[in-house]
């Protein structure tokens, strides 16, 4: 890629997302920074700016950029199928990502559901499989997560398989198999349409027949990732199913009909935590100081505020979801989601963003030491929590 650092005598100008946290204390000694409603974001916006910060709302391609003096395009988010990147390289536009900056977020919200949905529908984790589609950031700290817990998984990633040892290719499943054989499926794949293993519609009304009596389905990474209309129409046969839906194929529309079959329904939030949010900013700030090739003058823990609470006794009886409750309950995104589905298709929309704007402050397990008895300790720290004798 052709691409040079920024060299300017005048401050910068950075054109960003209002939604995106911390620009203030990181990006303000760079230059002069201008937010910018991300879903609307338009060409005559760019007028002599050299950098633009995104989130995942924000469609990134030649139209929006040729012609501009966008040097640096980041996006503070781990999805990057909102950027033509192909375009970015032939318009020489230096750009990056925040690699698993959340994914601990999303992890925490499918833990929160799994231990929510266990109580509710009376069963222990631990006697179930769950299927795991995607083993990147997300996927494999899952994993490790569940395994520490005691629970089997299954593996389902063709493009690590492919790469893999011929002793490692051998965790991994087909799509099918691991359909027929996981309780819980959950869904943490890329969105893409083309290459050899695309993931537009992987899931759609071939595939979803083959769901286990009485599964449970996860969709935490991109909504088009299920075909929805036949996410719908199985849905109605299979009234055995248990659907948790955090993203949407018609994005920022939801549709009330599929939402009414869904069990746990969120706004896109599963990688809403405050040091999700803050990573991905503050890795946008180290990939452009590596760029400029100047000086980094804040770290990720000088900018991280400390928790609210940061240490909590539990009593020798108390299980894993009072805890994890504590930090995140998926119930109250889905009581807010579901508040604004008997308005107009727009004004849902619209509401939609703004429960994503306003999002309240959600911590990771790590923020919260546990003070337990000896015995509890193994299951807390696998969910996450650093753990103390009492
Ligand atoms: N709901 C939310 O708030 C969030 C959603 N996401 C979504 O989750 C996705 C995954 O995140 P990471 O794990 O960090 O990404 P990653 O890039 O680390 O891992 C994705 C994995 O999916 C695998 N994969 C690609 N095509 C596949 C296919 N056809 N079948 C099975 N596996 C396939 C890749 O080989 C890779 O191992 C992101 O791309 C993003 O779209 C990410 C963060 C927050
Ligand atoms: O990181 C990702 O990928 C995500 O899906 C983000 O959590 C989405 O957040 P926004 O960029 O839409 O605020």
């Amino acid at each position: 890629m052709n691409t040079k650092p920024i060299e300017k005598q005048q401050r910068l100008k950075i054109v960003a997302d209002e939604n995106i946290p911390a620009l203030n204390p990181l990006f303000t000694e760079l230059g002069e920074v201008h937010s910018v409603a991300g879903r609307d974001l338009q060409r005559d916006q760019l007028v002599d700016a050299d950098l633009l910060l995104v989130r995942s709302i924000t469609r990134v391609d030649r139209a929006l950029l040729e012609g501009t003096t966008v040097r640096f395009v980041g996006t503070a988010t781990i999805g990057t199928d909102h950027i033509d990147q192909q375009a970015l390289a032939d318009l020489g536009i230096a750009f990056s990502s925040a690699p698993g900056c959340n994914a601990d977020a999303v992890v925490e919200y499918v833990l929160s559901v799994l231990l929510h949905l266990a109580e509710e529908q009376s069963f222990c984790l631990k006697d179930r499989v769950v299927g795991i589609v995607g083993v990147g950031n997300v996927g494999s700290r899952l994993q490790a997560r569940l395994e520490q817990l005691g629970v089997s998984v299954r593996l389902c990633d063709p493009p690590r398989q492919q790469d893999a040892t011929a002793d490692q290719a051998a965790a991994f499943c087909s799509l099918s198999q691991l359909l027929e054989e996981a309780d819980i499926v959950t869904l943490h794949t890329p969105l893409t349409r083309q290459g050899a293993y695309p993931t537009h519609h992987l899931i759609n009304a071939d595939n979803l027949s083959l769901l286990r009596a009485n599964a449970i389905l996860i969709n935490a990474g991109r909504g088009p990732v299920i075909d929805n209309q036949a996410l719908l129409t199985c849905s109605l046969q299979r009234p055995d199913l248990t659907l948790v839906l955090d993203v949407w194929e018609q994005e920022p529309r939801v549709t009330p009909e599929l939402a009414a079959r869904v069990r746990i329904a969120t706004p896109h939030i599963a990688g809403y935590s405050l040091e999700g949010k803050l990573r991905g900013t503050w890795m946008l700030y180290q990939a452009y100081c590596h760029f400029a090739r100047r000086a980094m003058n804040c770290t990720f823990e000088a900018l991280l505020p400390p928790a609210e609470v940061t240490e909590m006794c539990l009593s020798a009886q108390a299980g894993l979801l009072p805890a994890v409750r504590m930090l995140y309950d998926p119930y109250r995104d889905d009581r807010a989601l579901r508040a604004t589905l008997a308005l107009p298709a727009e004004q849902q929309r619209l509401a939609f963003d703004q429960l994503r704007k306003q999002y309240p402050v959600r911590r990771e397990f790590s923020s919260l030491t546990l003070r337990l008895s000896e015995a509890q300790h193994t299951d807390f720290k696998a969910l996450g929590f650093p753990v103390t004798h009492q």
